[in-house]
């Protein structure tokens, strides 16, 4: 007879499994509420507050400032128990009058939320977290059990694509190529530790360039560096360029001009296999003028399993489903790359990382 079993007939040991199990599966179910509190608090301007004051803010001061109603004073709290917890906020003490009062500060990563700063990846939030972003998920079901060579995004929208979505949306095109140039701006930084790379380039391409963000940023240190952004019509059709900076409508599944070197900077990753399979052959096309002085550039995620740490793994696996749904597209492991660097005919390559959880990847003919 089990001495440790309970009236139900688990022991206290299965009990215990049972109820971490239990948290374990309940606190993946609820992951979705801190990415909400964060979409709302970015939404007020929270950190925009506090970054304008100068020093933490009381919840009162700062319920005021944000000219929030008073009934909603305790849900500021609430909102903000959680993102403190979560770490986008510390909680200090204030002296008011003769009492001590708890006072909010930013962290590192609300600081990221700051709007008025060249750092703000306040739409990245906006973008990742829209309807538009999440609504596909819902059709996830459907998709995996239908025999049908479409995406999941494209399942939950009668047959559209991402991009067509986005093409036939003005407000959400807009939005997500700000959320691009938001993202890009760490580049800016990473820009300084890999100068090497761009040194030596007469000119580039930057293939599914946006707007410019990330173009403009190495037009700014390399002055001198013919720098051609080459994106749809949709994008670039009514963009001007400047000097050494100009903008080329066209799609690169057919031909990406010439240039001594491409750059493919979160673009593998929105395709298949085949399809990036296809960027990359057209990509050493455009660089043949070159010999083997030309290369590609190519800044995604490169997933180690073996030595990124459990943040960044799961970082990186969730952008990976997020490709799957919205493109079936993928974000790749080492042998992954590799495999694919090697069928589009090109003779090397390098990975570093680069901008926290993105590598470079030089490859050359
Ligand atoms: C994920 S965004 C990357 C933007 C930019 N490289 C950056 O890092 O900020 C992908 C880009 O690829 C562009 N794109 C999609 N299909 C394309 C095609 N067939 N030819 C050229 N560009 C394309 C999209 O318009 C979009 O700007």
């Amino acid at each position: 007879m089990d001495l440790s079993a309970n009236s139900n007939g688990t022991s206290s040991s299965e009990e215990s499994e049972l109820y971490h199990a239990q948290i374990h599966l309940y606190k993946h179910v609820y992951n979705w509420v801190s990415s909400m509190a964060l979409k709302a608090v970015m939404e007020l301007g929270v950190a925009d507050v506090i970054h304008n004051h100068g020093k933490p803010l009381t919840l009162s001061h700062l319920a005021s400032k944000l000219n929030l109603h008073p009934s909603k004073v305790g849900a500021l709290h609430r909102f903000l128990r959680l993102l403190t917890h979560n770490g986008f906020f510390a909680k200090t003490k204030l002296l008011e009058g003769q009492e001590e009062e708890d006072a909010y500060a930013l962290t590192p990563p609300s600081k990221l939320l700051i709007k008025s700063k060249p750092t703000n990846l306040s739409p990245v939030v906006k973008g990742s977290l829209h309807w538009s972003s999440l609504n596909m998920w819902h059709s996830s079901e459907k998709w995996f059990t239908e025999d049908k060579e479409q995406t999941m995004h494209e399942t939950s929208s009668g047959g559209q694509s991402f991009w067509d979505f986005l093409n036939n949306n003005p407000d959400c095109i807009a939005m997500f190529q700000d959320a691009m140039a938001a993202d890009s701006y760490m580049f800016k930084i990473a820009l300084k530790e890999c100068r090497h790379v761009f040194e030596n380039l007469g000119s580039i391409v930057d293939v599914g360039g946006g707007t410019g963000g990330v173009s403009k940023l190495i037009h700014q240190e390399f002055p001198q560096l013919k720098c051609t952004v080459f994106d749809q019509p949709e994008v670039v059709g009514n963009l001007k360029g400047d000097g050494n900076l100009n903008f080329v409508a066209g799609d690169m599944f057919k031909s990406i001009p010439s240039a001594d070197a491409v750059l493919l900077k979160w673009i593998l990753h929105d395709w298949n296999d085949e399809q990036a399979l296809k960027i990359l052959k057209n990509s050493k096309e455009a660089i043949s003028e070159r010999g083997k002085e030309g290369k590609v550039i190519i800044i995604d995620i490169s997933i180690d399993e073996t030595s990124d740490d459990k943040e960044l793994i799961e970082l990186k696996l969730d952008y990976d489903l997020v490709m799957l749904a919205m493109f079936n597209g993928k974000e790749r492991e080492k042998k992954e790359w590799d495999k694919l660097i090697h069928e589009a005919g090109y003779s090397r390559y390098t990975i570093t990382p680069i901008c926290g959880f993105k590598s470079l990847i030089e490859v050359y003919p």
